[in-house]
């Protein structure tokens, strides 16, 4: 089946929006030393996606390209190493607008410290920022998969996991950072805003309490 073509216009909207959200993450320290990678769908069959290696802090327009859903590049540039991680939730599900990647403080000390597969937050109002949560009376159960150069496994191990259930609207790499998606740009800021603040309380909170 042919590729539906995506549109110039989209494209650049995508790029301004994917660089001043990365600058906000890099402004808030969740995208240290070029970590990270953000994405953003532009149809079916394409999405935006930051090129590898860039500095979070300056991304500017010209670091965002274009790949079809099979990770393939379809502008210039080199695209982010962890792509297959972006194009695996497009494919997925159709109402994913935007993927957002960070390597913060508290999702590495959580995942390194704690050798559970799996990590919850629950009762905390904040997560009613979440898409479709309603009340803070709720649990969110974030998976925790094992970090590894083989991203491709990796997509493969989070593809079985979504098919399964097992995920709702973000996971943990362990030692590395977690991934979130929503079904635009601003919904998914608005996510990883609370998650990264969820994540760095909930660290305080073991700490407090020594468990
Ligand atoms: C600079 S260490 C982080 C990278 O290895 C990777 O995990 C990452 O998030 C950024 O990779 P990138 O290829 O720039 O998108
Ligand atoms: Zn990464």
């Amino acid at each position: 089946m042919s590729q539906r073509p995506f549109s110039t216009s989209a494209f650049r909207e995508a790029a301004r929006g994917l660089a001043a959200t990365g600058r906000r993450i890099y402004a808030n320290g969740w995208s240290p030393a070029t970590s990270s990678n953000y994405s953003q769908r532009l149809n079916e069959d394409y999405a935006a996606v930051t090129c590898s290696g860039k500095d979070k802090g300056l991304l500017n327009e010209g670091d965002i390209m274009v790949v079809d859903m099979a990770g393939q590049p379809a502008t210039e540039g080199k695209p982010s190493a962890e792509t297959l991680l972006h194009t695996q939730l497009y494919r997925r599900q159709a109402q994913v607008g935007a993927v957002l990647h960070t390597h913060s403080h508290a999702s590495t000390v959580l995942t390194m410290h704690w050798p559970a597969n799996s990590l919850s937050l629950e009762g905390y109002e904040l997560l009613k920022a979440l898409e479709g949560i309603t009340t803070h009376d709720s649990r969110l159960t974030l998976p925790v998969f094992e970090n590894t150069q083989d991203i491709a496994s990796l997509a493969d191990q989070v593809d079985t996991a979504m098919a399964d259930g097992r995920i709702s609207h973000a996971y943990l790499i362990r030692g590395h950072g977690l991934y979130t998606w929503a079904s635009d740009l601003a919904a998914c800021y608005r996510q990883l805003e609370a998650l990264e603040t969820l994540l760095a309380i909930e660290l305080d909170r073991r700490r407090l309490s020594g468990v």
